[in-house]
This record gives structure tokens, sequence and C-alpha cells, in this order.
């Protein structure tokens, strides 16, 4: 399979893509960044297809999730466990609920790069109003409102190479050195579950929980098993410079495999089909997504599958719908009767976060968490209805308890918002938040 040369990509016109002023130190960093090992392998992409693939034929369910944007301050080993530990909280609730593996997937290493909706911000300053790049995450810009900061620098990316390889390396720890030791996990959920009001509502399924933990020791399934768990990388292939160079032949197979994440998504701004992204994407054999917003039609999705999977492989594509909790009822059956009827291998997986934002009162960008239950109960329903798999959720949440998402137990408020809203993008659900949507998940799980 050829792969086409950055110039062939962005001769389509690519979008949401960094406007460099030195290109002689472009081209430094995509050499350098071509010579740096991968960070993931081809086969491990490989493992996570054969994952995803259950997911699509209703064996499995995704947890995707972790941060809008990471940030490269925010690689330290408090943050990066802090997600990983919620992740696999919710992990547990989910295959206790569901009785199925639930694949853990984190945004988490790689995801460095922003679409956003205007090129520039303006804010009013001591000097009056002052008009900069937008910030577009830390592989291409910095958060700070400075002329200097909002320059687009090609040496981030090689930043974020490095800030992604330190992070998969925790992860790689974590996983598998005893600290998503199953006991452990369900400890930490019991103590959610009796240490706040909020979590009492969760005691009954926590309890079952604990009852089969029991039952497991007692006939002596305390193995290594229990002692790690399988957790791959995701984030979206943005930066066209970053993916390109990170695109290997695997020695195996003679494949391209964009060796920067275990999987890479195509947002809802640049998944057009005669786009740069796309074609990218339809020649790398990662498992693969696209984000589909409220306007996909069918034929968009089914044409789009046709490209980026057009030997109909499971595993190899998910659909990641985005539509907000008012419009998916009406708008995610005909897509999936559609896709469904044409006899597409996908799995559907739920973004509940991307259709749910608004601006609150304070100026914050922010969602409530009601909306975020409610477009999961949507995608859950019409599922049912259809007689399909609701394959997973993806979702932008922190360890942290931080205050950017309205309601949850806590109820959260607009003026709550001020007192620690960290994210440079996008508002997450905060620990607590995090937790409740697993148990509130569950049920709809226990039901599909
Ligand atoms: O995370 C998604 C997008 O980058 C984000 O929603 C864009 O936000 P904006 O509309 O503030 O640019
Ligand atoms: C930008 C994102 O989403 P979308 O492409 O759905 O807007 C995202 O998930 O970070």
């Amino acid at each position: 399979m050829t792969i086409p040369s950055l110039e062939q990509l962005h001769a389509l016109g690519a979008r949401q893509q960094p406007t460099y002023d030195d290109p002689a130190a472009l081209a430094a960093v995509v050499d350098r960044l071509r010579t740096q090992p991968p960070l993931v392998f081809a086969g491990e992409c490989d493992d996570l297809k054969e994952k995803l693939a259950a997911v699509a034929r209703g064996e499995a369910f995704l947890l995707q999730g972790g941060d809008c944007a990471e940030t490269l301050a925010g690689v330290s080993a408090e943050n990066v466990r802090n997600k990983l530990r919620v992740l696999l909280q919710m992990a547990v609730v989910l295959t206790y609920a569901g009785s199925v593996p639930v694949v853990k997937l984190g945004r988490l290493a790689g995801q460095y790069a922003k679409p956003r909706s205007n090129d520039f911000e303006t804010r009013v300053t001591a000097e009056g109003e002052v008009t900069l790049p937008a910030y577009r995450g830390d592989a291409v810009n910095g958060f700070e409102f400075t002329p200097e900061s909002r320059r687009h620098d090609p040496q981030r990316l090689l930043d974020v190479y490095n800030a992604s390889a330190a992070t998969l390396n925790l992860i790689r720890a974590f996983a598998t050195g005893g600290y998503a030791d199953l006991r452990q996990v369900h400890t930490w959920n019991t103590d959610f579950v009796s240490g706040s009001l909020y979590g009492q509502r969760y005691e009954k399924l926590a309890q079952e929980i604990d009852k089969a933990m029991q039952f497991m020791h007692a006939i002596g399934i305390d193995a290594e098993e229990l002692r790690r768990v399988d957790f791959h990388s995701s984030h979206e292939a943005l930066v066209l410079e970053y993916e390109h160079a990170m695109t290997r032949i695997d020695s195996r197979t003679e494949a391209p495999y964009d060796v920067s994440g275990h999987f890479v998504w195509i947002g809802e701004r640049t998944r057009q089909l005669d786009g740069a992204h796309v074609e990218l994407l339809s020649k790398i054999r990662n498992p693969i997504g696209v984000k589909l917003g409220p306007t996909t039609t069918a034929d968009d999705a089914i044409a789009l599958a046709g490209k980026l999977n057009p030997e109909n492989e499971a595993g190899r594509l998910t659909f990641i719908t985005r539509f907000g909790a008012q419009k998916i009822r009406d708008g995610l059956p005909d897509l999936i009767e559609k896709v469904t009827a044409s006899g597409l291998e996908v799995a559907w997986v739920c973004d509940p976060m991307h259709g749910n934002t608004f601006e609150a009162s304070s100026g914050y960008k922010t969602r409530r968490f009601d909306d975020v239950i409610e477009e999961v109960q949507g995608f859950f329903d019409v599922h049912r209805a259809l007689g399909t798999w609701p394959g997973g959720i993806h979702v932008e949440l922190t360890g942290d308890d931080v205050t950017e998402c309205v309601g949850g137990g806590e109820e959260l408020t607009d003026a709550d918002l001020a007192s620690r809203y960290e994210s440079v993008c996008d508002p997450r659900l905060n620990r607590v938040q995090s937790l409740e949507m697993a148990f509130l998940v569950a049920e709809m799980l226990r039901l599909a």
C-alpha cells in the first residue's frame, strides 16, 4: 500500500492544520520524527482490532476516555495514574453489569492537537482588544495568551512525541505492574459508594460486584490474570506532519501502521470523503474511528466505510456518533438502519460530550451531566429498538476533582465552575461524575 506524500495530502486542502512560518524548521522536525522509535507496535494495534471486532459483533463494550486535550505540563505520575484509575473503576462496573469484556482505550498518550471553530481568539486585555491565533493544543501552540506562545511551533511535535512516550511507559507499568489489580480497583469503587451521599445510590450494584468478587475468591480465582489489564492508547489524527512521520511499514506484514497510537480517529471537522485525513487513514492498518455529527447522512457514513474499510474487516472501523441529547433519537436510527442494511461491519460508539457543549453565563464552556446521560440513554434506546448493539462510550473525563461540567450528584452549578476549571479546551467529567456515569450506564448495559 503506497502512502501519499505530505505534499499530496496537503494538496487535498487539508483542514484544521497549523500554519508554520519556518518550513526548514518544520522539515527538520519531520525528519527527526521519522527516525524516532515507534510508540506502539503493529501487533498491539492488531490485538486491539480483534477486540473491537468483538465490539462490532456485540460481544464486548468499548470504554474510551480521557482529557479533551492533554498538556505537556500534565505528564506527571499523579495525573496519568488518576486518569487510569478512574477508567479502570468505570470498566469494572461496566464489565459486571454488561457481562461482556470491556475494551479499555485511553484518550491519552497523543491527544495533543485540537480542531477549532475559529482560527483566532479575541480577548479584552489592559491594552484593549487583542486578537491572537486560537489555541490548537500543545502539539501546535501554547495556551498562554501571548503572541510568542500562540505561534505555531513545529518543535512541539517532538515534545508531544516525548510526552506520549513517557505517558505510555507509565501506563504500561501501571497496567501490568499490580496497580490495576481487580481487587484493588473494586475496593476503590466500594470506597466511592460508601464514602459519599451521591455514591450510595449505587450501593446495590456495588454489593453485587462484591459478592461476585467473594465468589471468585472462594473458588480460587486469584490468578495472575486479575493483576493486569490490557489498555490501549488513542487520539485524534489531526496534524498531518506528525501522523505521517509516525507512519511506518510493519516488518511482519509490510503493511503501514501509524505507530503514534493504537487507535486513531478522524474528527467531525476533518471527515470529508476526499479530504487529507480520510486519505491518510485509509492507507494505514490500525483500527480507526470517525466522529459523526448530526449532519451526517447515511450515504456519508456508507461512503466513509467504503473508503476506510473497503475489505469490510470487523474491528477496523468504529463510528463515534456525537449528535447531542436533543438530536440523537431522531438522527441516529436512519444512520444505523442503512449502514446495517448495507452489511457494513462497524462498531457503534456514543460520544455524549461534543453535541452538548454550551457557554455558561459565567463565560465557561460547560456541559450538563444530565444531557450527557440523556444522550447515552438515547443511544441505548435507539439500538434496543433496532436490535443492534450499543458498542461503547467515548467520554472526555479526568480522574481529578475539577469543576468543568455542571450537575451530577455533587450538583455543581455555574457558580462552581470557576473554583477548579483546568481544561485548556472542552469541559470534562470529573472523578465523581465519571464514576456516577459508569453506574448509570451499567444499568443501561444490563438491559441492552
Ligand atoms: O474538542 C473539540 C473541539 O476542539 C472543540 O469543541 C472546539 O471548540 P471551539 O468551538 O471552542 O473551537
Ligand atoms: C474534537 C473532538 O470531537 P469532534 O471531532 O467530534 O468535534 C474531540 O473528540 O476532541
